[in-house]
């Protein structure tokens, strides 16, 4: 027996140890578990066409992704989008995909970062139940939440992989949360992680993973670039705090290495569609850098928790390319916290804190 003491967790605990005898005819209750359930973006189950257009599709419905109304969106999406992009984001996703697993590697890193945040969290509390899911795509949502309420969470928090907070991202992993839990009898006490764009457990990891891999180049950068997901600007106009959370990121991380802003610059990437993004964008800046004469640079992604689609291809591929297409010489891309131990402190830090109360 760990932290549980008083009569009604004993009598949980009995219960779930099956040895308090139910009465006839009444339901099993499974209760006294605490779940975690880190969520990030999503992935295919394949690149070949039909398992894209799935994910594509379900990601692309998404009103709180496209906040166009359907009548002018749907058919691009349905006559234009989803005829096309599928075999184009197929292939940027077979150069980066994990063929040892047959998945993609933001599944990968995020399984992993389950299983460490488990074992960590094992030796805190053993009610504690962690598992991870994927906005679209699978492992779903819904059907980690049953799971846990099948092993008795009577209490869960839920963890959307994203330092900076965005409607796109944050609060759509929320929405689904919510919804599942209307159809519920017996609800669990819920709890969202809120965005840690400015924790110090954050910022000190991004520095730390700066300075590793800097010191492993065999070149010093004369600039590093933290570069960002955009949003449409039409998204922050409306609101949006994302693009005040990339900015105080960026600020604290300078503050924290003592470098000035030509050192560290912030940029934003992966527009899509015609609409006007979030700028800098990161590729007119990298290519704008190369022309004027730096030779040296580094990019990062703060803002990414697992190495993706959107890091590798993007970024360590397309962005180093047009880096070097323009005169650049030396290239290099910082890996996201991942489930390296900074980033590992990070996530048990914060599931640690938003458990508090509880545990
Ligand atoms: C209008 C479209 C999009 C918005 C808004 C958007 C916001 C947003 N996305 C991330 C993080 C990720 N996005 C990823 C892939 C991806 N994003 C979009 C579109 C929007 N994203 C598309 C169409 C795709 C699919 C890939 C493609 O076809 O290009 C991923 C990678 C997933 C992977 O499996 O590797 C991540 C992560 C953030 C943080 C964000 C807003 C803040
Ligand atoms: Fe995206
Ligand atoms: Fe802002």
């Amino acid at each position: 027996m760990s932290v549980m003491d008083s009569d009604s967790e004993r009598e949980t605990r009995r219960r779930q140890m099956g040895k308090v005898q139910l009465p006839s005819g009444h339901p099993g209750v499974k209760a006294g578990k605490i779940g975690v359930l880190i969520v990030n973006l999503g992935t295919p189950d394949g690149t070949d066409f039909r398992s894209m257009r799935r994910y594509l599709k379900e990601f692309l419905t998404d009103k709180r992704v496209i906040e166009w109304p359907k009548a002018l969106w749907y058919p691009i999406l349905f006559g234009i989008v989803l005829n096309t992009r599928p075999k184009k984001s197929g292939k940027a996703y077979d150069e980066i995909w994990n063929r040892e697993l047959d998945e993609s590697p933001l599944r990968t890193i995020t399984r992993s970062q389950s299983d460490k945040l488990a074992a960590a969290m094992a030796g805190i509390d053993d009610r504690i139940v962690v598992d991870w899911a994927m906005r679209y795509g699978q492992p779903s949502i819904p059907d980690k939440l049953a799971k846990l309420r099948e092993q008795g969470c009577d209490r869960l928090l839920v963890f959307p992989l994203y330092p900076q907070y965005s409607a796109s991202t944050t609060a759509t992993v929320n929405d689904v949360v919510f919804r599942e839990l209307l159809k519920l009898r017996w609800q669990p006490a819920l709890r969202t992680v809120p965005p840690y764009h400015d924790d110090p457990v954050y910022i000190d990891a991004l520095a730390s993973s700066i300075e590793k891999t800097l010191a492993g180049l065999d070149f010093e950068p004369e600039t590093v670039i933290a570069s960002y997901h955009g949003i449409p600007q039409s998204y922050f106009r409306k609101g949006d705090p994302y693009h005040c959370h990339c900015h105080k990121t960026t600020r604290l991380l300078r503050e924290r290495l003592g470098w000035s802003e030509d050192k560290l610059k912030i940029t934003f990437q992966s527009r899509f569609g015609p609409e006007e993004w979030l700028q800098p964008y990161t590729d007119k800046t990298v290519e704008a850098m190369a022309k004027a004469g730096t030779r040296n640079i580094a990019v990062m992604n703060p803002g990414f928790v697992a190495d993706c689609l959107e890091t590798l291809e993007e970024i360590a591929g397309e962005a180093g390319e047009i880096f070097h297409e323009n005169g650049g010489e030396n290239f290099a891309h910082i890996p996201c916290l991942n489930d390296g131990d900074d980033g590992m402190d990070v996530i048990r830090t914060l599931v640690q804190r938003e458990l508090s109360g509880w545990i």
